[in-house]
């Protein structure tokens, strides 16, 4: 008798997802000047792993991020986070749930430029009174090599030493997910690639899931996934991407 064992190797479609979209639309104006910058689109997003969003000008990237992170309200369709259907809540409930359980990373870094370094990344925490892990507020700073500019002020830090520390407040209080927009857009390649490595580094290490908006293929062959939007659609997706094969899914898109 012979006996057949498959292993399969730990990847994230094993994963429960943490954000689950169904039948997201989204659309713009009326009549002729109708947009549709989503259109039924359902996505999910599995615990721990780093997505990029790609797509042409316009595919509807920013939007797909903005209702996806209660930023903006679809059309129709139901955005869950865990078991939270998002689309369902009231404007406060909508408040709180992006502070307490959503971590967001922008383009600028919006630190505040009178608080040091430490200052900006414990000010959300003091804002929700939430009890600041000190543990993880050590790792955090371990991995950014922020330590010895943890009392700098914002204007005596580089840009990637400022992203990283909008980095480590988005990810302090351990957010059931991050949503990053185009986080090395103002950066020089080297201070983006480390902000990218350390993404990477928390999805992988801490378990974090981190969805980032890139019009880079370099920045998104740091994901462990791409997924590509066309008029406002799904259109391909990639794993395990280089940025040769982003830059060839992305050509062949845009043809
Ligand atoms: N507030 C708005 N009013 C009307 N149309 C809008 C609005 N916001 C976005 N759109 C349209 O929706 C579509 C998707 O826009 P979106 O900004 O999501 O695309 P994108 O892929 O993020 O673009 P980009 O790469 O240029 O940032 C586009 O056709 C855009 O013109």
């Amino acid at each position: 008798m012979s006996h057949t064992a498959t292993v399969s190797a730990p990847d994230h479609t094993q994963a429960p997802p943490v954000v689950i979209a169904r039948g997201l639309s989204k659309t713009y104006g009326t009549g002729d000047s109708r947009v549709h910058a989503l259109d039924d689109v359902d996505i999910a997003f599995t615990r721990g792993a780093f997505t990029a969003i790609m797509g042409p000008s316009g595919s509807g990237k920013s939007t797909l991020m903005h209702c996806l992170a209660g930023l903006d309200t679809a059309t129709s369709g139901t955005v869950h986070l865990g078991r939270t259907d998002i689309t369902r809540l009231k404007d406060k409930e909508l408040t709180r749930l992006r502070r307490d359980r959503i971590g967001f990373i922008f383009q600028s870094f919006n630190l505040l430029p009178m608080l040091t370094a430490e200052q900006n990344i414990l000010l959300p925490a003091q804002i929700a009174k939430r009890p600041v892990d000190r543990e993880r507020f050590a790792r955090l700073i371990e991995v950014t090599g922020l330590g010895p500019r943890l009392d700098h002020l914002p204007s005596k830090l580089s840009g990637g030493q400022q992203q990283r520390v909008a980095v480590a407040r988005a990810l302090l209080g351990a957010p059931e997910v991050v949503y990053a927009d185009e986080p090395t857009g103002n950066l020089d390649s080297r201070s983006g690639a480390e902000v990218l490595a350390f993404l990477r580094e928390s999805a992988r290490e801490l378990g974090q899931t981190i969805v980032m908006v890139t019009h880079d293929p370099v920045a998104a062959s740091y994901a462990d996934r791409v997924v590509f939007l066309r008029d406002g659609r799904l259109a391909d997706e990639l794993h395990a991407p280089t940025a040769q094969t982003v830059t060839d899914r992305l050509l062949a898109l845009e043809s």
